[in-house]
């Protein structure tokens, strides 16, 4: 199990991590997600040894990480870290090196990972000759080339192109199958949402929602009903008690519903209005629970 366990960091007055904590199972894919500057790259580098942290620990297997179990992780920092002159598969062989392979183990693994990834035909190019997605991808074979026990990567889908994030997603899909503990942080939540075994969203300074996808919408289910009536021709939805209209268009509205309020009114409401094609609670994608989690005003910190 990859524990990260009550971090805490300030930087100088700014208090940017208060008590983050989440697991992480071997073989599960965690998305760690959170507005800018919530601390997700704080909260990671913590774990590599790059910030120290003012109080908590990192554990992997019962243990807190140290430079010598470091050495079993792979990670993928945010500011990324190749060397633009060199050689792309002497530069995946060299931190397959720095992980203990041998330099024959280290030049076949890095032929391995550069062509599962799609850079075959490029090992001989020096690195900054690559487009910046394909730099990105020569990061990940860095960080998967020494067969890391445990993977930590930061924002690694950004930058990508739809060939791109699949082919890493189905890396990471891959180690995670493998029995890999997989955390990335990313922005765009569809590719969490579609990928992740578990979710954590981080905002002022601690986790304000983990889970599965399914059991943080379950805490927000019952909520948001979509109601389409065609044919009206004026908003309808909003003189019903307890009712406040997220969205609407073209006679398709999404409506919250307070606690109490009365969806058998929205519907008489509705067909008062007109002829009624859909009606049904909607399931919240995970970027309204991310925008619900993060606004929320009070810090209530939420273990699933
Ligand atoms: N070395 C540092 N010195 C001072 N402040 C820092 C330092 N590193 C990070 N911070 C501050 O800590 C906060 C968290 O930054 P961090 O990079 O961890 O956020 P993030 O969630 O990764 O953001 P993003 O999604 O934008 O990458 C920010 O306010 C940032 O300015």
């Amino acid at each position: 199990m990859l524990e990260f366990d009550g971090l805490h960091k300030s930087f100088g007055d700014v208090r940017v991590l208060e008590g983050v904590g989440f697991t992480v199972a071997p073989g599960s894919m965690f998305g760690f997600c959170g507005s800018n500057g919530a601390g997700k790259t704080t909260t990671m580098r913590i774990a590599m040894g790059l910030v120290r942290a003012d109080a908590g620990e990192v554990r992997w297997n019962g243990r807190p990480l140290d430079q010598a179990s470091r050495r079993r992780v792979g990670y993928m920092p945010e500011e990324r870290g190749l060397y633009p002159k060199m050689k792309v598969g002497e530069q995946v062989a060299y931190f397959a090196r720095l992980h203990g392979l041998g330099a024959a183990a280290a030049a076949t693994a890095a032929d391995e990972w550069l062509e599962r990834l799609g850079l075959g035909a490029r090992r001989g190019d020096a690195v900054e000759k690559l487009s910046l997605g394909n730099q990105q991808r020569v990061q990940l074979a860095a960080a998967l080339v020494s067969r890391p026990e445990v993977l930590i990567l930061d924002e690694p889908f950004s930058g990508l192109d739809p060939i791109g994030v699949d082919s890493l997603a189905e890396a990471l899909l891959g180690q995670a199958r493998a029995g890999v503990p997989v955390v990335f942080s990313s922005h765009q939540l569809d590719l969490v949402e579609r990928l992740c075994d578990s979710v954590g969203i981080l905002a002022r300074g601690r986790m304000v929602a983990t889970g599965t996808v399914d059991e943080l919408r379950h805490r927000e289910s019952g909520r948001l009903l979509r109601v389409v009536v065609p044919d009206a021709d004026a908003p309808w939805a909003s003189s019903v008690p307890g009712v406040r209209v997220v969205s609407e268009r073209a006679g398709d509205t999404v409506l919250e519903l307070a606690d109490g309020a009365d969806d058998q009114a929205v519907l008489a409401a509705a067909l008062r209005t007109g002829r009624v094609t859909h009606f049904a609670w909607q399931q919240p994608s995970l970027v309204e629970l991310f925008r619900e989690a993060v606004a929320a005003p009070a810090p209530a910190e939420v273990a699933a």
